[in-house]
């Protein structure tokens, strides 16, 4: 069974049709790469998939249960998170970043802690733990913000180009944490350009061309 499954997602901005696809599918603890030119649509989609943009979506089916996109259910929320090529990181400590979701979640403080204190491990950001995220570099940024997400155990992490402005060991310290991150259950689909050549283990290749969806 599909983790997510939309028979038909419809995008337009204003008359112009961005993207109609058909039988879109995700499978559960798989990663994607979804490629595309600039302007093909991929940000928009992963932004449709998160709630953050509205779609035209018949036949939406997560985990195997009918859902809508609008309204855009909390169980939805709660399950699908959304990571921005520059995340906007909350003016306090990169602890208190990590562990913002958890205690807005109502964790207690001690448990909560205790997933920040992994999560930091996971993302090498330990040492950066009381720092205040203006200081941090763009490589940093990222890890802290897939740290913020993995704590909450996503079902369906999007990650919006989370290399583009990376390069070197920013960029292999970022892709080197994605493979625990479907291993741990979750799903990954990563927004990027056809020139990142992005590989990871076991990663399916979706491609937005002229609106469509092709499998690679
Ligand atoms: N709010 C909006 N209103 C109108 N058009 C928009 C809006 N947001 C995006 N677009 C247009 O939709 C198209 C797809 O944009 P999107 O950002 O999804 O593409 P992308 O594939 O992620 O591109 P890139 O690789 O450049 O980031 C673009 O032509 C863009 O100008």
């Amino acid at each position: 069974m599909p983790m997510l499954s939309i028979a038909r997602l419809t995008k337009r901005y204003g008359e112009n049709l961005l993207f109609d696809l058909r039988d879109f599918q995700l499978e559960a603890a798989r990663a994607y790469v979804l490629t595309g030119m600039n302007g093909a649509g991929k940000s928009t989609l992963l932004r449709v998939l998160a709630g953050l943009a509205p779609a035209e979506a018949e036949g939406v089916h997560f985990a195997g249960v009918p859902v809508t996109l609008a309204p855009y259910p909390a169980a939805l929320r709660r399950d699908i998170v959304y990571v921005h090529q520059h995340p906007v990181m909350f003016s306090t400590s990169v602890a208190g970043n990590i562990g913002y979701g958890l205690h807005a979640r109502g964790m207690a403080r001690a448990e909560a802690a205790q997933l920040v204190e992994q999560a930091m491990h996971w993302a090498g950001v330990q040492h950066l733990r009381g720092s205040r995220p203006a200081t941090l570099s763009g490589g940093e940024k990222q890890r802290v913000a897939l740290a913020r997400a993995k704590v909450l155990h996503p079902r369906l992490l999007l990650l919006d180009e989370p290399t583009a402005s990376l390069d070197g060991e920013a960029r292999e310290q970022v892709l080197a944490l994605i493979p625990s991150l479907t291993e741990a259950g979750s799903t990954v689909v990563m927004a990027c350009h056809d020139r990142d050549l992005i590989n990871l283990p076991d990663v399916r290749r979706l491609k937005l061309r002229d609106g469509h969806l092709e499998e690679k």
